[in-house]
């Protein structure tokens, strides 16, 4: 029997396919995992996907990522699938031509009938028996996959070209996923995984494959299992946010605690203050890291606790900081984290910036002395980038332009741009200078993501019009509006709240709650009870709004451009 586990990106068919895997084997059944623990078996199609991940080959059409795509799958089927099915294995495959048809037909808009063909010929006939699609909120998928990377320690991807079209590609995915299920409810089984711990999961899916190998029928093609949220509750408004939040939260701690912890980052006040101190010594990473952009003395007070646990996060938490507190906790945490501390300094131009920098220098730190040079125009900057230019560390060097407005920096960019076009796009964050403009207009079609988040905060018509493009496609493109009062950010964030409504929400941070944005928030929340990542941006943009509107003695948020979002 074949099977075959298809979902957005963390949607969590890793982790299930590897589960029933196991299972399978304790209950006496021969299982070929063709992707064991997230890796493809096939050497062949390793070296595919690495193409096909690799961020520098932005030309490459959605035809030509079709047939690579096409190729991998083939290769794990002719070397892996079909020889285990063969020897009469159960096969459990981690994706399969599906992913294709999602991708470059819902996603990419390529044309499904001219695809099917394709697939065909690559599958040589051989479809699963058995299409599990794990399903979930792609807002929940990305803060898990983000989790669980931090967790990991693994690098997050970066660069990928997965990531660069932004994140309204994994809606248009699962869409197209949804659909491929309801037309051929024989052969899919839909496996909700919103919120439920991942043990009861677990057991529904080992309970439906079981049914299936025995011969015996499913009875249902989609898994809900029994969910925390309550409907009889009533609706969640401005109003009640706060408690609703906090009652939420303690679920999510039952089955995700790390989740949990997690949902806490950026959030200022007293509340969220307290629930971090209760997680802070199960979770001391998360916690530091998640405090990133907050100003008040609590949170100090919380980083200097958690700098010997968590000495790189804590440094993290520091970026945008400033004062004698600051300046002797990176003084405190160099030795163990010097990358992080140098990171913190973005923008900083302190005599205790400075001093920290010469010192990493004398140490040999150059790569990480250009990582904390964003935003300076000194001449001492602009050495460290030639000695960067020197070393060839053109990446870095890109990054150490970040936010620099002028000929001298835009002509440095047109340098760099043959060696790393996305670096050079990522510098440009905030400036309407004719390199910035050049590239945005050239890369938007390839890095859309990229492109609407370097005009954040943008009031330009190329930026208006950037996001009047992008907003059906992609929810960063009411990212870029984070905290902007003007009518077309409104107009944009109505126009487009019900197909990225988390994000409509986060882009009001920092804006105070008047009626608009209260009936925004209100409208949105009603409208989608139950989503997990939008209560939590919610609760965010009230509770910043409420600290910003007390009093200058009581607890505040960071600059209003912080960032207080989780990172996802
Ligand atoms: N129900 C759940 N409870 C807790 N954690 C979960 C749950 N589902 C998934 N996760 C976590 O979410 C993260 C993403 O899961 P996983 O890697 O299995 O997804 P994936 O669909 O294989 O993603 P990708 O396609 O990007 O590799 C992992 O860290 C996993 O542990
Ligand atoms: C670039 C890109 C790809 N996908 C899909 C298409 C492929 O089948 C898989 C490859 O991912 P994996 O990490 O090897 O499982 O992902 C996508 O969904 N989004 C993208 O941007």
């Amino acid at each position: 029997m074949f099977i075959d586990f298809e979902g957005i990106d963390g949607s969590g068919k890793t982790t299930l396919s590897n589960l029933l895997s196991a299972k399978l084997k304790r209950l006496g059944y021969r299982v070929a995992h063709a992707r064991e623990g997230g890796e493809l078996q096939a050497p062949t199609a390793r070296r595919v996907r690495e193409l096909t991940r690799d961020s520098r080959l932005l030309e490459m059409s959605p035809r030509a990522e079709f047939f690579l795509n096409l190729a991998r799958d083939a290769q794990q089927l002719d070397e892996v699938i079909a020889p285990a099915l063969s020897r009469g294995e159960v096969c459990i495959s981690d994706r399969y031509l599906y992913s294709q048809l999602a991708l470059s037909g819902g996603g990419r808009g390529l044309p499904m009938d001219e695809l099917r063909p394709a697939c065909e010929l690559a599958s040589q006939g051989l479809w699963p028996d058995l299409v599990i699609l794990v399903d979930v909120d792609p807002d929940l998928a990305r803060l898990r996959k983000r989790l669980g990377k931090l967790q990991s320690k693994r690098a997050s991807d970066g660069d990928s070209r997965k990531g660069l079209a932004g994140a309204g590609l994994a809606v248009r995915v699962r869409e197209s996923f949804l659909e491929m299920a309801r037309k051929d409810p024989q052969r899919w089984l839909i496996l909700e995984n919103n919120d439920v711990p991942l043990r009861v999961l677990e057991q529904r899916l080992v309970d439906a494959v079981v049914a299936r190998l025995e011969g015996r029928e499913m009875q249902v093609q989609r898994i809900v299992p029994a969910s925390n949220h309550r409907a009889s509750e009533g609706a969640i408004t401005v109003q009640n946010v706060e408690e609703r939040f906090f009652q939420t939260l303690d679920a999510v701690e039952q089955r995700e605690p790390a989740l949990a912890a997690w949902m806490l980052s950026g959030i200022p006040g007293l509340p969220a203050h307290q629930r971090r101190l209760a997680f802070a010594e199960r979770f001391p990473a998360l916690i530091a890291r998640g405090m990133n952009g907050l100003e008040d003395a609590p949170a100090m007070d919380l980083r200097e606790v958690l700098a010997d646990v968590a000495p790189a996060d804590v440094a993290f938490s520091l970026t945008g900081r400033t004062g004698t507190r600051a300046a002797m906790l990176r003084q405190r945490l160099y030795a163990q984290a010097p990358a992080e501390v140098l990171a913190s300094l973005k923008h900083d131009d302190s005599p205790q910036a400075w001093a920290l920098r010469e010192r990493a220098m004398r140490d040999g730190r150059l790569t990480e002395v250009l990582g904390s040079l964003a935003g300076q125009d000194c001449e001492e900057a602009w050495v460290v980038r030639e000695a960067g230019m020197q070393r060839k560390l053109y990446a870095d060097v890109a990054r150490s332009l970040t936010g620099l407005a002028g000929s001298r920096a835009d002509a440095l960019r047109e340098v760099l741009l043959p060696h790393d076009r996305l670096a050079v796009l990522r510098s440009t964050q905030g400036l309407d200078t004719p390199v910035a403009r050049g590239l945005r207009e050239a890369l938007a079609g390839k890095a859309l993501k990229l492109v609407l988040r370097s005009v954040t905060g943008l009031d330009t018509e190329e930026a208006w019009a950037l996001r009047e493009r992008g907003a059906p496609l992609t929810k960063e493109a009411l990212d870029s509006l984070d905290g902007m009062d003007d009518p077309r950010a409104w107009k944009l964030r109505v126009e487009h709240l019900e197909r990225w409504p988390t994000t409509a929400v986060s882009s009001l941070e920092g804006l105070p709650l008047g009626p608009h944005a209260q009936a925004l928030i209100d409208r949105v929340l009603a409208a989608n009870p139950g989503k997990l990542p939008l209560l939590r941006n919610a609760y965010a943009v009230v509770a910043t709004a409420r600290t910003l509107a007390a009093p200058a003695s009581a607890p505040r948020r960071a600059e209003v451009d912080a960032p207080t979002r989780m990172e996802a």
